[in-house]
């Protein structure tokens, strides 16, 4: 008889780093991270078995997808490996295609749990459902029946990696609805439990390691801790503390990996730093995302970037430490706003302002197109409609994305949605470099990870 719950629904945010980006790779700074409102949800069922039967089998669907199945077998390795997977294929005939998030967060939370109860490890089937934005819809996406809207979890008709993404950070949503949804539905509300500082930190640790080893590298983490604890403002962990374990099934994988996930090795604490009362989004505002139809290759910029800064550390240094300060005070006014309940918005114009141009010092200077001419204009003109406060290039910048404040009104968005339209005519006859802007249909949440009603989930289990 399985002890846990038979089915359990975890849901993650995704994430727009507003200012920061670069900058929050080094310990020394910190990022302006939002949670958004389009989450990727997962779905933990047990799969019953005739008594009698052995079966060890946890068997991941992402319906939305085409061939986007993958079926594991698991095991207790010797030497205290942990828990090895092998990926089974769903027919003889079928080529394995691999999903290394999902194989990394499965790997990790199944011998995290094992090292507090294997017995606990059941057959399961994990079903991953993402809201629409997090890929770029094709226009002739189908419908709900009965409705000229499509479906809550659209299905997008291509394999995964024919889906553009909007670049809302997906992989790291997944990973940390996934590996909580695990935790939730095998551990006993004693060992762990989402309601607690300790069992967010737990998750924290865990899915950072995890997204960290399916990444082949260490970013920031801020896409990860935004997932897990909403809008914050973020200090990143010192990377050497995911630098110490071998890996999955190695010997000595289980006691490793719990040392770290528990944060019992005084060595290597973790320092990561969450404030959540630092930032807000005031009554009155709303963030809106923009998909540029274009894209930039993050871990590229991220290594010219400090290359340059390394080579110049002087100049880098003036301007890190002066966007810092802008950063902190964009932050501050933001709470402000919301404490004072102001609506006069030219101070946090003027802090965007100033914060943009030190942005295109360090794009001009490293040659790394952060906020590229084609997004400067792109930029000033959003901030020239009326109710639109300002905008910056989110994340690593680039042409992927715009991220702006705007007055929280139906007309100013509005306004913004006829710009962008005529905007695309124009664009097209005068050949400038960012395509296609489509005003996504997210905006800034404060929560983070939570645990979902069961009962909204069925039609799509
Ligand atoms: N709906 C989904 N179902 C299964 N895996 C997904 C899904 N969405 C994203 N992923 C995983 O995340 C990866 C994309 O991660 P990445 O390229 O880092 O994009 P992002 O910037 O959105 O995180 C995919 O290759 C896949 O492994
Ligand atoms: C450069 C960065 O500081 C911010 C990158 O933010 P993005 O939101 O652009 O990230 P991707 O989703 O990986 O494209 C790198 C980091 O902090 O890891």
């Amino acid at each position: 008889m399985a002890l846990s719950p038979t089915r359990t629904v975890v849901s993650s945010p995704g994430k727009v780093l507003l200012c920061g980006g670069f900058l929050v790779l080094d310990r020394a700074y910190t990022g302006l991270t939002f949670g958004i409102d389009a989450r990727i949800h997962v779905v933990v069922n047990d799969i019953p078995t005739a008594p009698g039967v052995t079966l060890s089998e946890i068997i991941v669907k992402s319906p939305q997808f085409r061939d986007a199945v993958w079926e594991y077998s698991y095991r207790q390795t010797e030497e205290d490996g942990g828990i090895h997977l092998t990926q089974l294929r769903a027919a003889a005939s079928q080529r394995i295609s691999r999903n290394l998030f999902v194989e990394a967060a499965l790997g990790y939370v199944l011998t995290y749990v094992s090292t507090i109860q294997p017995a606990r490890i059941q057959p399961a089937s994990v079903t991953i459902l993402a809201d629409n934005d997090y890929y770029s819809a094709p226009s002739d996406i189908p419908c709900a029946a009965g409705s000229s809207n499509p479906p809550k979890f659209a299905d997008f008709g291509t394999p995964l990696n024919k889906t553009n993404k909007t670049g809302l950070g997906s992989s790291a949503a997944l990973v940390t609805a996934f590996t909580a949804a695990l935790l939730v539905h095998y551990l006993p509300i004693e060992e762990f439990s989402l309601s607690n500082d300790q069992g967010k930190s737990i998750l924290h640790n865990l899915a950072q390691a995890a997204h960290c080893a399916a990444q082949g590298k260490v970013g920031s983490g801020f896409d990860v801790a935004s997932a897990v604890y909403g809008s914050c403002l973020y200090r990143r962990f010192s990377p050497s503390i995911l630098q110490h374990h071998g890996e999955p099934a190695s010997p000595g994988f289980a006691k490793q990996l719990k040392t770290l996930v528990e944060d019992t090795d005084p060595k290597y604490k973790w320092d990561t730093e969450i404030i959540k009362s630092a930032v807000t989004v005031p009554k009155g505002i709303r963030l809106v995302m923009c998909d540029v139809d274009c894209g930039s290759e993050t871990p590229g910029m991220v290594k010219k970037v400090l290359a340059w800064r390394s080579a110049n550390y002087e100049d880098a240094e003036r301007i890190w430490k002066q966007l810092q300060k802008h950063n902190e005070e964009l932050a501050a006014e933001l709470v402000r706003l919301g404490q004072d309940q102001d609506d006069n918005y030219s101070a946090l114009r003027e802090i965007i302002f100033k914060a943009r141009a030190l942005i295109r010092e360090m794009s001009q200077k490293s040659d790394v197109p952060i906020e590229p001419p084609a997004q400067t204009k792109l930029l000033d003109d959003c901030s020239n409609v009326p109710g639109v406060i300002g905008g910056v290039v989110p994340g690593a910048g680039g042409f992927d994305a715009i991220a702006l404040l705007i007055e929280d009104r139906a007309e100013v968005l509005s306004g913004l949605r006829d710009y962008l339209q005529d905007r695309q005519a124009d664009s097209s006859s005068s050949g400038q470099q960012v395509g296609k802007v489509n005003i996504l249909g997210v905006r800034e949440e404060m929560e983070g990870v939570r645990i979902e009603d069961v009962s909204m989930y069925a039609q799509w289990t």
